[in-house]
């Protein structure tokens, strides 16, 4: 049995068919707390049946997956617990390095091997979001690349939603800025500053506890001529408000989590806000959007 590791269960729903794929995939984004991983599958078998699942630490959200799968006609739904191994050092030995534009991310395990025309950035998986693996963290990083490209800089920089504090890091490898990494998971801020400080830039990316804007921190360093918020498309509708007040004309906000068919919905809200759309980066189904400010 391995000690300090979270217990995690999968809770699976068989689920008939009248539902579209998206609206399940709609219904599992708005399960509050998130589910840490969640798949949806059609049964291909001609039976119409969709299984739905999700892995959980928490037993509260199982509940709400059983809500959703009941909402939706399901007649079975099973919780199993997931068999206890060290899941941290698994997914650490399996990762490989990835590249986004002039990034490449990497675990120490493969230090050696990042040449050297790149801007390396070495993140630890641990029980944070953030190896540069997921196509949202793609699409920032090679957002941030073009706006390297246009001739943007910045010098003081908030990362939203941090993860790993790879973004934050990011943004600090390319400029002599600062950043604040805030994440409404504290364990994902204790990943944060053991990463920030493997990179030699603990002086200049700090990291906090928040939910969105709200901490002491980020009050005292707006506004922000960068802001990246890689969390999904509901929490970066309710955040536009407090984005806004963070950022001046000619600030940029780079945001990610957005399935692209809820780029349209997001883009409305902040257009509302005075921003304009830049770009849009489109990965594997989800959009990156960049957008500038002008009020
Ligand atoms: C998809 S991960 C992004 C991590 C990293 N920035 C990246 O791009 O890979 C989203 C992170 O946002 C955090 N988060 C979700 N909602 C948040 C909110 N309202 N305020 C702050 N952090 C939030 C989660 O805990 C999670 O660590």
């Amino acid at each position: 049995m391995t000690t300090g590791v979270p217990v995690l269960r999968r809770a699976t729903a068989a689920i008939h068919g009248r539902p579209a794929a998206e609206t399940l995939r709609d219904a599992l984004d708005e399960l509050d707390p998130a589910p840490l991983a969640s798949d949806i599958n059609d049964h291909d078998d001609g039976s119409g049946l969709w299984d739905v699942s999700g892995i959980f630490g928490e037993a509260p959200d199982e509940v709400a997956l059983a809500l959703l799968a009941d909402a939706h006609g399901s007649d079975s739904f099973v919780v199993e617990r997931i068999e206890d191994r060290d899941w941290v050092a698994q997914v650490r030995a399996e990762l490989t390095p990835v590249e986004a534009g002039r990034f490449v991310v990497f675990g120490s395990h493969d230090r050696e091997r990042i040449g050297p025309n790149r801007i390396g950035l070495e993140i630890e998986a641990a029980q944070a979001f953030g190896t540069g693996h997921h196509a949202t963290t793609r699409g920032c990083l090679l957002a941030l690349d073009t706006l390297l490209r246009r001739g943007f800089v910045a010098r003081r920089v908030a990362d939203i939603g941090g993860g790993t504090g790879v973004l934050a890091m990011a943004a600090t490898s390319v400029w002599p800025a600062v950043a604040i990494a805030g994440d409404i998971d504290p364990v994902a801020t204790v990943t944060a500053r053991e990463n920030v400080a493997a990179n030699g830039v603990a002086s200049r990316v700090s990291c906090v506890t928040a939910a969105g804007f709200r901490h002491p921190r980020l009050h005292a360093a707006a506004p922000f001529d960068l802001v990246f918020a890689n969390i999904l498309a509901g929490p970066l509708k309710r955040i536009a408000p407090q984005m806004a007040a963070a950022q001046e004309t000619g600030g940029v906000a780079i945001l990610s989590g957005i399935l692209s068919r809820q780029a349209a919905g997001v883009v409305a809200v902040y257009r509302g806000w005075g921003y304009r759309v830049i770009e849009r980066v489109p990965i594997d189904g989800w959009t990156t959007l960049v957008l500038g400010m002008h009020r």
